[in-house]
Parts: structure tokens; sequence; C-alpha cells
């Protein structure tokens, strides 16, 4: 999980999954399901892909009362994924909640799937926070209390942009988890995410693992694309 480079699938069905990933012949991924390919291919995406021995981040962002939560959690857990996710927003009751599902759901001798909270979306600027949530905090705050929060209902980690990464580390300690979406290259559109940064850059700020979408999965050469977001990443040609 650590260092990661996680490319989301945001495509609408295995059709164009699979060619998708024809372009990277056997190399082994970590892939992200989320939503729109979830809800149209349900649990059969993951095992295909598992059986093709990549790595799964299941992009749920579940919200709802703890009960629901915990119900869900348990059935995901089955899927077995590597990591999983909640919106902090859903609360501290409600992340321990969605713990317990997936413990409890965890077939027997195999690890349970880490378990992050998404903080505050990268799509979401300071000023929409104030404006639509009525949160009159920074935003760096909101993400770091939703970031305690999380730590407290003993989840592993937060989903939050490149610039709270390291404040959150140094507060909540190396082994928490910090993904960071919103990646770009400086010549890459940086389309509806508003807090964005580059592979480098979330390197130096030690972010565990970033994740990369439409930059790459929208390329006309996708594995070239990877390439080069993954030796940003990684320190090559910096
Ligand atoms: O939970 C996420 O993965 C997530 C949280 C967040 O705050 N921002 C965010 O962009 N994401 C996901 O990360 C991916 C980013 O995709 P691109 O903007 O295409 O690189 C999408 O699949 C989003 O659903």
């Amino acid at each position: 999980m650590d260092k990661s480079l996680i490319i989301a699938l945001d495509f609408a069905g295995k059709q164009e999954v699979n060619q998708f990933l024809n372009h990277f012949n056997d190399e082994k991924l970590f892939l992200k399901v989320g939503m729109e390919l979830f809800f149209q291919e349900g649990p059969s995406i993951i095992y295909d892909l598992k059986e093709k021995g990549h790595d799964i981040f299941l992009d749920l962002k579940l919200h709802d009362i703890p009960n629901t939560v915990k119900g869900a959690m348990k059935g995901l857990a089955r899927l077995g994924c590597n990591l999983v996710n909640v919106h902090a927003a859903g609360g501290k009751e409600m992340m321990s909640a969605a713990l317990e599902g997936l413990e409890a759901g965890t077939p027997a001798g195999q690890s349970r799937p880490a378990c992050i909270s998404v903080t505050q979306l990268t799509s979401t600027s300071e000023e929409q926070m104030r404006e639509e949530q009525l949160v009159q905090v920074p935003l760096e705050e909101s993400v770091l209390h939703y970031a305690a929060l999380t730590k407290k209902a003993g989840l592993d980690g937060v989903v939050c942009s490149t610039f709270e990464a390291k404040s959150i580390r140094q507060i909540l300690g190396q082994s928490f988890l910090t993904v960071a979406p919103g990646i770009r290259l400086q010549s890459d559109d940086v389309q509806d995410q508003k807090r964005v940064a580059t592979p480098a850059y979330a390197k130096s700020e030690g972010a565990s693992a970033i994740v990369v979408g439409r930059p790459i999965t929208k390329s006309v050469n996708p594995l070239e694309k990877y390439i080069e977001f993954k030796q940003s990443w990684e320190g090559v040609h910096q």
C-alpha cells in the first residue's frame, strides 16, 4: 500500500476496463473501482481484477447510519479488497461501525481490508466549504479535524489532498495513511478538481499513496502516461 500509485478505473463497464488494461501487458497494478464501475458490474468486476493479480481500492465512500454501514461493510469485506472507504462526515460512531462490519465479514485467515475516510473532497475549495457546508474554519483545519476523528474511530487513514498530507502524518503518526487524489502533471487539465498537486510534490509532502484517473485513463497512450506519473512519484528525472 505504501508508496502506491493507484489508477482510478472510472469506466462505465468491463469492456472499457479490459481495453484499458490491455495497454499494460502483465504489469500488476493498484486499481481503484469506484461507484460508476461497481454500480454497473457489481462484485464480479472485483473478482476479475483480483484474478489478474491486481490490488484493489473499492471506493464506494459509504455514508449512512452506523447500522447500515456496518452491514454493508460486512458484505464488502468478503470481496477481499485491499482498501475501502467511508465519508468522515458520517461521524465517529459510523466509522467505528464500518470497522466492526469489516472485521466481522473478513473470512478467516484473510486480512481485513484497510479502511480510510474521505475528509474534504479534493473537488471542494475552501470557499465552497464555507458557503455550502457552513464550516467556517480553514479547510486544512477541517481536514485535520476529520483525520483526528478517523483515528479515534480506529480507522487506518484518510483520503486528503496533497496539501494536508504532511500535517496529518506529523500529528497522527507516520503509519496513518494519507491517500491523495487530485494529482496532475504540470501540463494536465485540472478538470473538476480544486486542490491539485503533481506526483513529485505529493511525494515531497509524504503522501502514502496517490490516486490518478483521467490523465491516465483518457490518455491516447495510457502506459506512457502511467510511466510518466510513476517517474514523477518515484522521484526519477526530477
Ligand atoms: O475517494 C476518492 O478516491 C476521492 C476522494 C477525493 O477527495 N477526490 C477524488 O478525486 N477521489 C477520487 O479520485 C479519482 C480522481 O480522478 P481524476 O480526477 O480523474 O484523477 C476519482 O475516481 C475520484 O472519485
